[in-house]
């Protein structure tokens, strides 16, 4: 159910005005709604319902604390990528014992953090990892749950920034590696091999990639259970897409179309093979939970009509939201009161001196001065990849329940930007 809708003519999250927002807080601010959130977690967690299932949300989607407080409240788990978001999600109230840590680069000092505060699993992209973990937990005296990342080598179909299970990708184990990699963790003295995981991609709109990368993981676990290495789960990743709005693409599948499949799939081949026996299923989901439970909130400074384009200049810009200018990628904008004068074709760009400063192209807007714009289904990889260039302060963000607005987090001012910093004599 939407909960960004006009009532009397000005653009609300849920009972709240974006305009008082703005009057309040100021511009640019991150905006959510609660109850965007809590249906879109829901949707995961009653697709799971009854089943040995475990939703770690890819909180590098959106890491605000109380967005990680609302989430880990409903039963959430997490998936982080460094140690700082394990330290966001102690911070939160989260559990690190529903935490498991994917990602390419870990360092000894992160191995050290995640092993003491107890995580799920490590999810493991290399052989040479899997030595360091089994070192860093051997001076530990302890043992480290491992799962393997396997890059599957199925295309998701998305954006190339953001397809991650292709052989030419720098995630995961190649599946041809994959059962020897297995062997060689088994061997490990510190290392409980436990899982197995895969994430695709992001922004996938269909799920038959996702289904594919499942019946190839299904295959090396029946190879591994022959060789004597058993696991305990399997993690299919994240990667449900969401409708940004852009022409002519179809809508992604439906959270619980997509889950009723993956888990059909799954029972069958347990009951065929193991004794119907459940095996327990992680997801990673990121973007289906938060994009669409936020907008960025920014103000029209100046209109700058020209001869080949007209510019809408507001105060907002690629630090806040870097998605269009990375990926090209489009975003919905709306007006947050609507106006009748005459619409013309904008394109609405930022202050930052880039000329790839810019957040939407060739939109039909009316527009005055001082108007605010709302740029829709923001609330995933919009501020957490935020920077602080043209010293910048980083924007506000509140989440709104109902009525009641709550700033969960103010905007940053441009002397916290170099407060790190000293001057050398
Ligand atoms: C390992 C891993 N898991 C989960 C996610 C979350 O993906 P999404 O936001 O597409 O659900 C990502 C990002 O793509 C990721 O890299
Ligand atoms: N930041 C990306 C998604 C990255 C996925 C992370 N593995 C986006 O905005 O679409």
């Amino acid at each position: 159910m939407p909960h960004f809708l006009y009532q009397d003519g000005v653009l609300h999250a849920e009972g709240a005005s974006l305009s008082a927002i703005a009057d309040e807080f100021g511009t640019p601010t991150y905006v959510y709604s609660k109850a965007t959130l809590l249906e879109n977690f829901n949707a995961y967690q009653d697709a799971c319902a009854e089943r040995d299932a475990l939703v770690c949300y890819a909180m590098k989607a959106n890491s605000n604390l109380a967005v990680l407080d609302l989430l880990a409240r409903q039963g959430a788990g997490f998936d982080i990528v460094s140690g700082g978001e394990l330290l966001r999600v102690i911070a939160a109230g989260g559990d690190p014992g529903k935490t498991i840590f994917s990602g390419v680069g870990k360092t000894e000092a992160e191995m050290t953090l995640a092993l003491e505060k107890g995580i799920l699993c490590f999810n493991v992209e290399s052989i040479p990892e899997l030595h360091r973990l089994n070192a860093v937990a051997g001076k530990l005296g302890m043992r480290a749950p491992v799962s393997l990342r396997v890059n599957p080598n199925v295309d998701a179909k998305t954006h190339p920034y953001i397809a991650t299970g292709l052989k030419a990708n720098k995630f995961g184990v190649s599946f041809d590696e994959a059962l020897d990699t297995y062997r060689a963790a088994a061997a490990l003295p510190h290392l409980d091999v436990v899982g197995i995981d895969c994430h695709i991609g992001s922004q996938l709109l269909d799920d038959a990639p996702l289904l594919e990368a499942l019946d190839k993981l299904i295959d090396l676990i029946d190879t591994l259970h022959a060789e004597g290495i058993h696991l305990h789960h399997l993690d299919i990743g994240g990667g449900i897409g969401v409708d940004y709005g852009v022409a002519g693409d179809a809508p992604p599948v439906p959270v619980g179309d997509y889950l009723g499949r993956l888990f059909a799939r799954i029972d069958a081949w347990r009951a065929a093979k193991y004794d119907g026996q459940p095996l327990k299923v992680i997801f990673e989901p990121g973007r289906s939970i938060v994009a669409e439970a936020g907008v960025l909130l920014t103000r029209v400074e100046y209109l700058k009509p020209g001869a080949e384009k007209n510019f809408c200049i507001v105060d907002a810009a690629m630090n806040d939201m870097m998605r269009p200018t990375l990926y090209g990628a489009w975003m919905g904008l709306q007006a947050v009161t609507q106006r009748e004068s005459e619409a013309l074709m904008w394109d609405v760009v930022g202050p930052i001196c880039e000329s790839g400063d810019w957040l939407a192209r060739e939109r039909e807007l009316a527009l005055e001065p001082g108007d605010l714009l709302a740029m829709m289904t923001a609330g995933a990889y919009g501020m957490t990849m935020a920077s602080n260039y043209n010293t910048r302060g980083r924007a506000a963000e509140v989440i709104v329940d109902g009525d009641t607005i709550h700033l969960v987090r103010r905007r940053e001012t441009p002397v916290e930007t170099f407060a790190l910093e000293t001057l050398i004599k």
